[in-house]
């Protein structure tokens, strides 16, 4: 997650120079995006003078990196950490900074469309506008106040973009049910999703209204609804899905 918000800072107009990346093993994929812009690349940032520090590792991993990197951290220094669950306070102690700033982005910010649920601890205006323009490169930000509504932010928009997928994995294979081969079914499950998304994204007509443009009256469509609306259908499911990741969020913060 960490390399698609760099891809979309980047992408936004952000100098090469101002970036470094710092991973103890980088993958191919980091060394070549940092090859390819010029993006400095070491393993640690000790010895940085960081203005704003970005933590974009594993929750079960953050306590112990946070020990590592924190005399990086001066009175200079803005953290924005991306870890799905660890709280202000775990970040503001780990760090010995008020200055934090806890966000939940998704992966569509490497290409600009993400949204990101954003809480901040001690920051000044100044701070904000700075995190503001970071974070709005990638897509749109939704500031909050009460720091509970990020484990709800990672439960429906963090982790939705998987769910989205799924649902095109799993219309392709219904697809194959009826006889297409596999890569006609993606063909058209994709096609399906991305084209629905580009359509929402066109027309602001409430989603309900989309989908009723599509339901002539007693027709197919109309049929399917009938399974997917039903009091065991999709929106229950879903539902379960967002509890389940809103709990694993919650029990990431306190691990
Ligand atoms: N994936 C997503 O859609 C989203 C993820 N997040 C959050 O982003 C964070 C990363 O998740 P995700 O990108 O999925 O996981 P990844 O494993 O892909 O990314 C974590 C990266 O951090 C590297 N790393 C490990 N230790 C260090 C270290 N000491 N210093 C610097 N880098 C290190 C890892 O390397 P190695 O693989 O070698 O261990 C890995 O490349 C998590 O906290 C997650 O909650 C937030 C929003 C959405
Ligand atoms: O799966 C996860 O834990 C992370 C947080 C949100 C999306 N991916």
């Amino acid at each position: 997650m960490g390399l698609a918000l760099a891809r979309g800072w980047i992408a936004g107009g952000l100098p090469a120079d101002r970036l470094v990346l710092c991973d103890p093993q980088p993958s191919e994929f980091a060394t070549q995006f940092a090859a390819e812009h010029g993006i400095r690349l070491q393993a640690s940032p000790l010895g940085v003078l960081t203005h704003v520090l970005v933590i974009a590792v594993k929750p079960q991993v953050i306590y112990e990196v946070m020990a590592e990197i924190q005399p990086i951290v001066g009175s200079y220094t803005l953290v924005l950490s991306i870890a799905a669950g660890i709280s202000l306070v775990g970040l503001s102690e780990g760090l010995q900074t008020e200055r934090v700033i806890r966000t939940m982005p998704n992966t569509p910010a490497q290409v600009g469309r993400g949204i990101t649920g954003a809480v901040g601890l001690a920051i000044t205006e100044e701070d904000r506008e700075t995190a503001n323009a970071l974070l709005s490169a990638a897509g749109q930000v939704m500031w909050f106040d009460d720091e509970t509504k990020i484990d709800g932010v990672t439960a429906v928009s963090g982790s939705g973009p998987a769910y989205v997928f799924y649902m095109v994995e799993a219309l392709a294979a219904a697809a194959r049910r009826q006889g297409f081969d596999e890569e006609q079914a993606m063909q058209l499950a994709r096609a399906t999703v991305t084209g629905a998304a580009a359509l929402m994204d066109a027309d602001p007509s409430p989603a309900g209204t989309l989908r009723e443009n599509v339901t002539s009256p007693k027709g197919t469509t109309y049929a399917a609804l009938q399974v997917l609306m039903a009091p065991d259908g999709l929106e229950p499911l879903l539902d379960r899905a967002v509890r389940a990741a809103r709990q694993r969020s919650e029990e990431l913060g306190r691990a």
